[in-house]
């Protein structure tokens, strides 16, 4: 099966208005204010020169160019060319003064966002992740907040820029030539309808475009990662049809937008250009008739001139504007989810412990799954014992692991560790308290040992670090570190997939070792090795974390073979503990669970090569 687009969650869909909806960027835009009002300052001042030079060449139409010339008086045009050229540089020097002035804020503001955007997601549970799609993120945190950042730094001062000007430049015309500004006003009640018109429309695309952009961010990240999978089943072409159909998709909702914007840009030119040529007529009558000096009309025209510029950029600048609310809207879709999983206001000491787990009454529910998959869950993990957790694919076991380091909440019940509710510590503290691996081993692009030190504190000295390292990866049977071209500081690719299966495995186990936890909460993390090796990293584990209480979500009958104590998960619920001896001689179903899991490794064994040969 070749990728395909995810399923969105249903946005939010934000029923603000867009000032409302870009206005919730005021605390972030906060620190930034002082600049980008001074920039806005520098704009306008920049609107306000280039309005000016009509005055002074009304001025000098009227007084030197109609007296001084004609008495070949060139001196007296000294002054107003000057005037003119001082407003021009002026007016440059103004607009230079602004890119400088919002352009290091506006990339301030955009780092902040993507930075309280990335925090954000650090915290939400892993329920989040598993409804989000990864391209749609990306987009979020990339695309979108880049949006934002060339709409605050241009669209927003532009805009404000326009509408100043527009406002300004009618109140000259009108001031200069009474009704014939009310004729060129009358242009506002067109462009006006079809700028609203047009942000109905456009809102929706520009909608459809980023969600579509990300879809495809998605469908690349998917194909990237799984590109083994599509190689080894030969699904690349279909892959590459399923990208061609999506950014097809993206591509004619691109040419709509475009097409959008053309039709209201080509609208909003040629009503102010037609509007203009009305009063042009008009004006040369009135100017004839002696009713408006040539002076007067001369300012009219050059002020409608500059009048024109926003009313026909104003297509461009609502577009900006409205891809900027809509990148507001879908940055806060993430950032409204709320995080079930804070720090209590009053949090309790851990303090010391051995790592004494219970679940009480434990009941766990998917936020969107119908019935629990944990209801009554009642198990004690003793200190320093080590507890496989055995049942049925689907009985609730990965479930279960979860809610020891609190990567979830229960939905009742309680997990307490050393005799506190993990709700009522710091998730710090709980973090450092438990440390997982699971199954499949995420791996980060960085050295072996970032990797394998992720959990341990960094006050820690560099000996005892680099003791860690060494305890940790002998430990997990990982020695092959050694032999890599750099050894622990060689950089692993992304996700570690420049190792094996079970290379990638032992250095995920190696990174729970070497935070030396309360307790470790192992999710079949040891699924890719041969028998062998699992025996020595099990024998080596239970030697050197003697103190620790361990929880195996067991998947092969060796794994329980090695456990103190196996817990039996059915029905949503624990059913037995006991010895695997005792088990199998008291409990049915625990003698079911044992024979398919046999059966079934069985059936996989010849899928492990040994360890050794990789
Ligand atoms: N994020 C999720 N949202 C909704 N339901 C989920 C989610 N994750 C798991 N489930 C469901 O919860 C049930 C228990 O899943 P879980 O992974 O805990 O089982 P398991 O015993 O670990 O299975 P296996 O042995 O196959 O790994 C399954 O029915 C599964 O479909």
């Amino acid at each position: 099966m070749p990728p395909v687009p995810p399923e969105r969650p249903a946005p939010a869909g934000s029923q603000l208005g867009t000032i409302a909806s870009v206005l919730r960027l005021l605390p972030a835009v906060r620190p930034a204010l002082p600049r980008l009002v001074a920039g806005l300052l520098a704009s306008l001042g920049a609107s306000l020169a280039a309005l000016a030079i009509p005055r002074v060449l009304q001025r000098l139409v009227e007084g030197p160019l109609a007296q001084g010339v004609a008495a070949h008086d060139y001196a007296a045009l000294l002054w107003p060319t000057l005037a003119v050229l001082g407003l021009g540089v002026t007016e440059a020097g103004l607009i230079l003064l602004r890119r400088n002035l919002v352009m290091y804020p506006g990339t301030r503001v955009e780092a902040a966002l993507r930075t309280q955007l990335f925090r954000h997601l650090q915290q939400l549970p892993a329920a989040f992740h598993d409804r989000w799609s990864g391209g749609q993120l990306l987009s979020r945190s990339m695309g979108d907040l880049g949006l934002l950042r060339r709409w605050l730094v241009f669209g927003l001062l532009q805009l404000v820029v326009s509408t100043v000007t527009i406002a300004v430049g009618v109140a000259l015309l009108l001031a200069t030539a009474g009704w014939l500004g009310l004729v060129y006003l009358a242009g506002a009640i067109p462009v006006t309808i079809i700028a609203f018109r047009f942000s109905r429309r456009y809102r929706v695309i520009a909608r459809l475009s980023q969600d579509q952009s990300g879809d495809l961010a998605n469908t690349v990240e998917e194909s990237v990662h799984g590109i083994r999978v599509l190689k080894a089943f030969g699904r690349g072409e279909d892959a590459l049809e399923s990208f061609s159909g999506q950014a097809e998709e993206l591509r004619r909702t691109e040419i709509r937008k475009a097409g959008n914007q053309a039709t209201v840009t080509t609208a909003l030119q040629l009503i102010p250009e037609l509007t203009l040529a009305v009063c042009l007529v008009l004006g040369v009558w009135q100017a004839a008739e002696g009713q408006l000096s040539v002076g007067a009309l001369v300012a009219f025209f050059l002020t409608a001139a500059v009048v024109n510029g926003p009313v026909v950029d104003l297509g461009m600048t609502l577009s900006m504007t409205l891809n900027a609310r809509t990148a507001v809207d879908r940055y806060f879709e993430v950032m409204d989810t709320p995080n079930p999983l804070t720090d209590p206001v009053d949090p309790v000491e851990l303090g010391e412990g051995r790592g004494h787990v219970v679940l009480r009454d434990v009941g766990f529910r998917y936020d969107d799954a119908q019935e629990p998959v944990l209801a009554g869950v009642d198990l004690e993990l003793p200190a320093g014992t080590t507890t496989a957790l055995v049942g049925l694919t689907g009985s609730g076991k990965s479930t279960l692991a979860m809610l020891v380091p609190r990567l979830a909440d229960v939905t009742t019940g309680a997990v307490e560790i050393d005799g506190h509710d993990v709700r009522h510590l710091r998730r710090h503290d709980v973090r450092r308290a438990v440390a997982v691996a699971f199954e499949d081993p995420t791996l980060f692009s960085a050295s072996v040992r970032d990797n394998v030190l992720l959990g341990v504190d960094d006050d820690l000295p560099p000996e005892a670090r680099e003791e860690r390292l060494h305890e940790a990866a002998e430990v997990a049977q990982a020695g092959f570190v050694h032999d890599l071209p750099h050894g622990v500081d060689t950089r692993i690719g992304e996700e570690g997939l420049s190792l094996s299966g079970g290379q990638r495995q032992r250095l995920a186990l190696a990174r729970a070792v070497a935070a030396r936890p309360r307790v470790l909460v192992l999710d079949d993390p040891l699924s890719a090795l041969d028998v062998t090796t699992e025996e020595a990293v099990t024998a080596r584990l239970r030697q050197v974390l003697e103190r620790t209480t361990s929880l195996i979500v067991a998947h092969r009958p060796s794994t329980v073979a090695l456990a103190d104590r196996v817990a039996v998960l059915a029905e949503g619920r624990i059913r037995a503990v006991g010895t695997h001896r005792e088990l199998l001689a008291a409990d049915d179903h625990y003698r079911y669970v044992i024979a398919s899991l046999e059966a079934d490794w069985q059936s996989s064994e010849h899928d492990h090569e040994p360890e050794a040969t990789r």
